[in-house]
């Protein structure tokens, strides 16, 4: 795990990125798809924050939302804010163009699953490397020695990669590249969104771990997409949980991953495939995902939740702390219940 999080004089974490009600809408024949819904989450200075849920849980919005980063005609809403280690916070859902083109990439940089979508495949990935130094006028020779020193610390040969057209490259080299290329310009904060997905388990168990190398040596912030519960949970100091295109639950690796309190962690926590971990103990979670159009009164898990009661059909439950604990939040009116009985028996977890 991350050396530990700074904090501010206060007391409080020093926060590096700041959503405060983010939406993502899109306008479709059947009606409005509300695809990231009102997320409010605080990212920390120099933690490695692990979000986790099912396939299109939203995850992907979040990501892109992020960095101001939603591709149109999706609407992004609300406010996002980034706080430099030195100098003014800048608002990135307000900010001009400019302003945005310096953030990207020097300030925040983001990791997309399938580095063979991100590459140009006409280009060697030295092209790519002085192509990404021009556009933000770094120096070249400067900024290619950099290159040099990233590729060797994701144990890949500078000469040999740099030299490579992108389908040169197996699919594990070529997103250790891509992990290389956006740091380069040196951001405080690395988001990725299933980095590791298309690739083998021994290869998505070695760049977690190169991950953590990184994270130290760089001194970033970052957060690791994925819907791999387990693999995250390696390397996270926090975890999040998104249900229905909102965050559910956030809190220590170590809660999440042995007593989280929303019945929705608890339901995926047993549905984690694990090598180590016994079959007969992981189950399915039931009844449908939500649509993002037709939007359910009250708590959006409530139709899968064996503890919902009639106030969880009513009312749409805000995050709020379990058990008085500021930094463990959950959105549930009924996490004391959910821990007493959606019992979790994993050979896995830390219990
Ligand atoms: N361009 C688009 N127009 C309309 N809806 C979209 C668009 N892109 C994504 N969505 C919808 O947004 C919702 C969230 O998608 P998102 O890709 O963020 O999920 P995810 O959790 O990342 O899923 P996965 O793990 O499968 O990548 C889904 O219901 C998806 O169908």
């Amino acid at each position: 795990m991350s050396q530990q999080r700074s904090r501010l004089n206060t007391g409080r974490m020093d926060t590096v990125l700041e959503m405060q009600n983010a939406s993502v809408t899109f306008s479709m024949d059947r009606g409005i798809a509300r695809v990231l819904d009102d997320v409010s989450l605080d990212l920390y200075r120099h933690e490695i924050l692990g979000i986790v849920g099912e396939s299109g849980s939203g995850k992907s919005m979040l990501a892109s939302a992020m960095l101001d980063a939603v591709e149109k005609p999706g609407e992004l809403t609300g406010e996002i804010t980034y706080y430099p280690q030195d100098g003014e916070s800048i608002e990135l859902v307000s900010a001009s163009k400019k302003t945005l083109s310096n953030v990207l990439w020097e300030e925040i940089a983001m990791v997309f699953q399938g580095a063979m979508s991100s590459f140009n495949p006409t280009l060697t990935i030295r092209g790519h490397f002085r192509e990404t130094l021009q556009a933000h006028n770094k120096n070249v020779r400067e900024g290619m020695a950099h290159s040099r020193e990233l590729l060797s610390d994701l144990y890949l040969d500078p000469d040999r990669v740099l030299d490579s057209y992108p389908h040169e490259l197996s699919g594990g080299m070529s997103q250790r590249a891509l992990i290389a290329l956006s740091l380069l310009l040196e951001p405080a904060v690395l988001v990725m969104d299933e980095p590791t997905a298309a690739l083998d388990l021994l290869m998505q168990r070695s760049i977690i771990s190169l991950m953590e190398k990184l994270q130290e040596k760089y001194d970033l912030t970052v957060v690791f997409i994925t819907h791999d519960f387990s693999l995250v949970a390696d390397i996270s100091d926090r975890l999040g949980v998104m249900y229905a295109f909102d965050i559910v639950e956030v809190g220590e690796t170590n809660t999440m991953t042995s007593d989280p309190a929303h019945p929705y962690a608890r339901a995926l926590l047993k549905a984690v495939p694990v090598l180590e971990g016994p079959l007969d103990k992981m189950s399915a979670i039931d009844g449908q995902s939500p649509d993002p159009v037709e939007r359910l009164n009250g708590c959006s898990y409530h139709p899968r939740c064996p503890i919902a009661t009639e106030r969880c059909q009513r009312t749409d439950p805000e995050l709020h702390g379990v058990e008085g604990d500021a930094d463990h939040v959950a959105a549930c009116f009924h996490t004391e219940t959910a821990r007493d009985e959606i019992a979790i028996d994993l050979g896995w977890t830390d219990e």
